[in-house]
């Protein structure tokens, strides 16, 4: 009843909020996918499209429906592709007042980084920090300065290509840019994301969207809840507000990360960037959490800045002139060993793409700096790559389960050489022991300039290692480079 009553009282004029009306018969309401402070999101469709509907609890005070009606006036007027796409509202008196949304499919952000069976690189972190730094940039462009006032992770949505959303305006406010305010009665916001001087109750502009935002930033990187020590809110206040106690980042964080994080948190809102600031920086820290080589950041930042994927053939060329690869004889067989290495994923359009990702990983295995070679020249990168993808037991990016699969059935002393799945720049030796029993997996660590260490012993070259080791036999059959060189013996035949 006492939903009722506000609905008759408090609902003028429903006209003026300028929503697109959609009515409850159009909307079917499938299962709960979130609640919050004012009811609960389903998953339902609308118009044979699937969406989210939020729906109002059934009993509501004064404020949530005017939280409610501000979200939906909010929302009917913002565009952008990292904002949650309002598509209507009902708030037709004496019916549930309803807010239809697009559909993100894969939740929130809070939920997926403590999710520990999801994989999420930090290169994909960083580049939903951005995707979300793109949507704030644009509230905050806007003239009056919309502010969000609960930005935090559990408001950040993800759509099925990782692509993330800000959502939740329930308590966004409109302020006269340049200007300051201040909370009359309650701070709004969520406390553990609260600007300092929001808490404190002093004035505030967009920038307290900046100190929520380097929490946000900080959960990214390290998949943790910030202040989770705290059980006192009193404490955790003074502690933030006077004494500038901030989450701890953590010490191999790449520099450019860690500065921004603190510069975004910092007390004085002034010190804070603009989101304009904070996406360039993202820029670069997205390199910088891809690629470790500083060569090859550099390589990556001088040709393809602001990009994390580049078509195979404006990467080939740009690789080739950096490494200086020779006009020679093996010139095709060494393209083919980096393309077969990089796999290049096709887009949309079928051309093929290589990812900021992938590039970083094949550097840390193969590495950009000369080695010494068996005839006591040098080897370059493409030299080392070519020589890999010929081994017979070398398998490239094949996970444990594939590796055991592969196994299984083969007699004992056979193994394969694999890239580790879990650890960057390492490599993996999986094999079946001749005293029988599970497939036995070893991971080799790669150093460059030094060479390639298991149990402690280092070698100059996997093959050496393999070689050496008294238990490595048969090499296991079936990996996917061969066919690379059926076809390449053949050529070289036809040269000789
Ligand atoms: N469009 C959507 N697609 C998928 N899930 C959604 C969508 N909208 C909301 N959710 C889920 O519902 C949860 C609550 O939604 P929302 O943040 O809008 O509620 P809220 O009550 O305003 O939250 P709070 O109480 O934290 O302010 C989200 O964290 C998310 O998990």
């Amino acid at each position: 009843m006492a939903h009722l009553a506000l609905q008759g009282a408090n609902r003028p004029d429903e006209g003026s909020l300028g929503a697109p009306e959609i009515f409850p018969e159009e909307i079917t309401v499938e299962e709960e996918i979130g609640s919050g402070s004012f009811g609960k999101v389903y998953k339902g469709r609308c118009r044979q499209k699937p969406v989210a509907v939020k729906i109002l609890h059934r009993t509501f005070d004064k404020r949530t429906l005017l939280a409610f009606r501000r979200e939906v006036k909010i929302m009917s007027k913002i565009f952008h592709p990292n904002i949650c796409l309002f598509m209507g509202a009902c708030l037709l008196p004496e019916k549930p007042c309803m807010m239809v949304t697009e559909l993100l499919p894969k939740g929130d952000v809070e939920s997926l980084l403590h999710d520990s069976k999801v994989t999420l690189s930090l290169f994909l972190r960083m580049k939903m920090a951005r995707d979300a730094a793109l949507g704030m940039n644009w509230l905050h462009c806007s003239n009056p300065v919309f502010i969000h006032r609960d930005l935090k992770s559990s408001n950040l949505l993800v759509d099925n290509n990782m692509n993330v959303k800000v959502c939740d305006f329930g308590l966004s406010q409109l302020i006269p840019r340049d200007h300051k305010v201040k909370d009359r009665q309650n701070a709004k916001g969520t406390p553990l994301w609260m600007a300092p001087e929001v808490m404190m109750f002093q004035e505030f502009n967009e920038k307290c969207d900046v100190y929520s935002f380097g929490i946000v930033l900080w959960e990214l990187l390290t998949r943790q809840e910030p202040f989770s020590e705290y059980t006192s809110f009193e404490v955790f206040k003074a502690d933030v507000c006077h004494k500038q106690v901030r989450p701890i980042i953590p010490a191999d964080t790449p520099s450019s990360l860690s500065i921004l994080i603190s510069r975004c948190w910092s007390a004085d809102p002034n010190e804070r960037p603009s989101f304009e600031a904070i996406i360039g920086q993202l820029h670069k820290v997205i390199i910088d959490v891809s690629i470790r080589d500083e060569a090859a950041r550099d390589f990556w930042t001088i040709h393809f800045i602001k990009r994390e994927e580049v078509h195979w053939p404006e990467f080939l060329e740009a690789f080739c002139k950096f490494t200086g690869l020779p006009d020679d004889s093996m010139r095709e067989r060494n393209i083919k060993s980096l393309h077969a290495l990089l796999e290049p994923k096709k887009d949309e359009g079928g051309a093929e793409a290589v990812s900021i990702e992938q590039f970083g990983r094949l550097i840390d295995w193969f590495g950009l700096k000369k080695s010494k070679s068996d005839d006591g020249g040098e080897d370059s990168i493409f030299d080392r790559m070519r020589e890999m993808v010929q081994k017979t037991w070398f398998h490239g990016e094949i996970t444990t389960q594939e590796a055991n699969q592969k196994l299984s059935t083969l007699p004992a002393g056979t193994f394969l050489v694999r890239f580790s799945s879990t650890h960057n720049g390492s490599y993996t030796i999986s094999s079946l022991p001749q005293s029988g029993g599970k497939v036995k997996h070893q991971r080799v660590s790669y150093v460059e300039g030094v060479g390639y260490t298991l149990n402690g012993e280092t070698k100059p070259s996997l093959e050496v290692m393999v070689r050496d080791a008294n238990d490595l036999l048969i090499p296991c059959p079936g990996s996917k480079y061969q066919s690379l060189f059926v076809e390449q013996s053949t050529e070289m035949m036809g040269y000789e």
